[in-house]
């Protein structure tokens, strides 16, 4: 038996074991390795698992894995965790440009160490029914706009798992975000998701929060957009360009650190 290192980190309730891998010592085919990992029960329990890799010509590689212990797309999440454990480590100072699984990425630690992430530009939307749009903002997203005062209620499991297995979506899957805009302006646009990969609600998703910002710019939403989640409160910075794309998108928020410790693998 071997003992691993890991540190628990949290972004907005998104949760993720954390692994300091730039002696790259980790198996990253290990699946079912990565899927006790993030066991809740039999494991150390998470929504994902991010290694911190070297990487040549950037500050550091964040390798992505979902829950169930296949390599993911981009997590904003975790991306704003990963910025905040390369800080802790020392690898970076306050400001970074890494690379993830959908290309670089630029980010910097604020001094109230909220994490500002700049994503990759998102090239328009698909309108697929008349309340629900898909995107892609470096994992891909299904926004549904719901009727007000539904969003409490709404069983997010059984319904996120319907259209991520449908017709359309099974092959590739998708994470599915409902949406409720808020009563006025001041007020923050509510969000809940069922995320591919770990098929099950979220307590937030970072992609999915950006994919809902950019999608509700088409229904009256500003830049910088308030997104609530069950977990937390993030923003969303962007520049809509005539051509429908998004450019300049930052997602913005805070990124904990919750514990460290070993485990026998
Ligand atoms: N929670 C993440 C999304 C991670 C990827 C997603 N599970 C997928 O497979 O598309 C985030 O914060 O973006």
């Amino acid at each position: 038996m071997n003992t691993l290192t890991f540190f628990k980190y949290q972004g907005t309730g998104n949760d993720f074991v954390m692994v300091d891998d730039r002696a790259q010592q980790f198996d990253e085919t290990n699946h079912q390795l990565v899927r006790f990992l993030c066991d809740r029960r039999r494991g150390i329990g998470a929504d994902g698992l991010i290694l911190l890799r070297n990487h040549a010509q950037y500050d550091f590689e964040m390798v992505y894995f979902n829950a169930d212990g296949y390599l993911g797309s981009m997590c904003g999440n975790g991306g704003r965790c990963t910025v905040a454990f390369a800080k802790q480590l020392g690898v970076i100072d306050t400001q970074t440009h890494f690379l993830a699984a959908d290309g670089p990425h630029e980010a910097r630690v604020e001094a109230d160490g909220i994490v500002h992430l700049r994503m990759q530009d998102v090239l328009g939307q698909q309108e697929i029914e008349e309340h629900s749009v898909f995107l892609n903002t470096g994992s891909p997203h299904l926004v549904q706009f719901q009727p007000a005062s539904t969003l409490a209620e709404l069983n997010v499991f059984a319904e996120g798992r319907a259209i991520r297995y449908n017709e359309q979506f099974r092959e590739k899957g998708t994470n599915v975000n409902f949406v409720e805009a808020p009563a006025t302006p001041d007020l923050p646009w509510q969000v809940r998701t069922y995320e591919r990969g770990v098929e099950d609600e979220t307590l937030s998703c970072g992609t999915g929060v950006t994919a809902v910002a950019l999608a509700a710019s088409k229904r009256g939403a500003t830049s910088p957009v308030h997104l609530r989640t069950p977990g937390g409160d993030l923003r969303v910075t962007f520049e809509a360009q005539p051509d429908d794309s998004f450019t300049n998108v930052y997602l913005i928020g805070p990124a904990t650190r919750v514990f460290e410790g070993t485990i026998s693998v």
